[in-house]
């Protein structure tokens, strides 16, 4: 078990700050039910006695991020004065703790703010034992043996899917290759599809110029925002069809726009321009919904992709298992850490459902390269795969994804890819941050009201 000493390794301190990027301010991320999204996060820095930092965050669209703030400084009771090294020599005890205190959990369980509280302190301790070992997390993953990596999952609710055991088989019997594999993710990456072309608040022109961008990058999946009008939809899908030609592939996502029945009227009405997918197209807690959504537009050839706002690994199980979603896009940030999402992809790889990312808000992108990659080294090799990309923000970190030839290169620096400068932390903090000080007097954005410094 790749389990540290434990000297040097107490957790002293657990830092959180509200960072926002004023994305709204040109529609970047906008969608048909986040109209003026400012990407954001809830950014966590885990000190140990040592001097040794992880940093973990969750992503977020602005207002909100606060309680969520919040949410992780009630939450450290739970890992201060802890050894990491003892976090992850049991680590599914210690997620099962963190997620299900007899108090807290009340407030989720298992969902919501109190989740992407969780998710937050997760990533930080995932990426803290990276730099630990020493390489970077789809590494220190792709290395452990299977029954060390099952170990740091919390199978209660998906043992009817996947057991323990069934898990340790699976990753045995995945093994043979790995090496190959984890050479070949070395040298040319995973492919990835970009979002940036299609965001609801664009124009039909930069919309054309950002193809024909994406197109001479390399680019061959490109996703598009649906769900307001069918006229413009059709508009918008038809301009995106032209610019990348019929043998390129358009993606449609309407971020949980309709009912059952007006998604898939509205999809037979896009069905001529032969998306792959519609993603979200209803609630994303209506898995009965989704399935029927599925079963209708299967005869178009249109999948349904879903999981960025999944709640957890029981809601994914049963959406793996009710045929509700044929891409399953796990999210870094919104369910229970590393941990829970390896469980997805476990379920997933037994119920053969493609995993295809979700990435694009802040640090999204740097975190799920790494899972995608362990899966392809460890679990489904069938195909390569694909990983959502959206140019933005990467600049803040120090680690920042690389994509070329519309393919994310494989992380080699220690951790998870998630320390943002210090400068950027100072410029964007919000409200004291420099930028949102000058943004607030400069009438860019109203200063907020007390009710918003609830945390300051
Ligand atoms: C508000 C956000 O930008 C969403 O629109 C975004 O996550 C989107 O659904 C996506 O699939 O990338
Ligand atoms: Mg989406």
């Amino acid at each position: 078990m790749p389990v540290p000493d434990r000297k040097g390794l107490k957790i002293v301190a657990i830092d959180v700050k509200d960072v926002r990027f004023p994305t709204s301010l040109e529609g970047h991320g906008s969608d048909a039910l986040h109209t003026d999204p400012n990407y954001s996060c809830a950014y966590v820095t885990t000190r140990t006695e040592d001097g040794r930092q992880g940093f973990g965050l969750t992503f977020t669209c602005g207002r909100g991020t606060e309680v969520v703030v919040l949410a992780i400084r009630s939450m450290k009771r739970f890992v201060l004065g802890k050894n990491a090294a003892d976090i992850y020599a049991d680590f599914a005890g210690f997620w099962r703790a963190l997620t299900n205190d007899s108090q807290m959990r009340w407030i989720g369980p298992e969902k919501g703010v109190a989740h992407l509280a969780a998710a937050g302190i997760l990533n930080s301790l995932w990426d803290l034992w990276a730099r630990i070992e020493n390489k970077p997390l789809w590494r220190l993953l792709a290395d452990m043996e299977p029954e060390e990596l099952v170990s740091t999952i919390d199978f209660r609710y998906i043992t009817d899917v996947i057991t323990k055991d069934e898990a340790v088989q699976l990753l045995k019997d995945k093994r043979a290759g790995k090496e190959a594999r984890i050479k070949q993710l070395t040298e040319n990456g995973i492919a990835c599809y970009t979002t940036q072309v299609g965001w609801m608040g664009y124009s039909d022109k930069m919309v054309k110029e950002l193809c024909n961008k994406y197109l001479k990058l390399g680019f061959t999946h490109f996703k598009v925002k649906v769900g307001t009008s069918i006229e413009d939809d059709l508009r918008r899908c038809n301009l995106v069809r032209e610019a990348i030609g019929d043998k390129n592939t358009l993606m449609v996502d309407a971020n949980q726009a309709w009912s059952v029945n007006e998604a898939i009227d509205w999809m037979i009405k896009l069905a001529p321009l032969k998306p792959m997918w519609i993603e979200e197209p209803t609630s994303p807690d209506d898995v009965l919904g989704h399935a029927a959504i599925s079963k209708a537009l299967k005869p178009y050839g249109i999948g349904v992709a879903t999981g960025e706002m999944c709640a957890n690994r029981v809601m994914f199980k049963q959406f793996l298992q009710s045929g509700g979603m044929q891409y399953c896009q796990i999210d870094s940030a919104r369910i229970g850490g590393v941990n829970e999402i390896l469980s997805v992809y476990l379920m997933a790889e037994k119920l053969k459902v493609e995993v295809v990312p979700h990435a694009g808000g802040v640090g999204l992108c740097e975190m799920v390269q790494h899972l995608q990659m362990w899966n392809y080294a460890s679990v489904c090799y069938d195909t390569m795969g694909l990983i959502e990309y959206v140019d933005q923000q990467h600049e803040h970190f120090f680690d920042p994804c690389v994509v070329k030839n519309a393919r994310y290169m494989a992380p080699k620096k220690p951790g998870y890819s998630t320390e943002m400068f210090p400068e950027t932390i100072e410029k964007f903090k919000y409200p004291d941050g420099s930028e949102w000080q000058r943004m607030f007097k400069e009438g860019i954005f109203p200063s907020p009201d007390e009710a918003e410094l609830v945390n300051s």
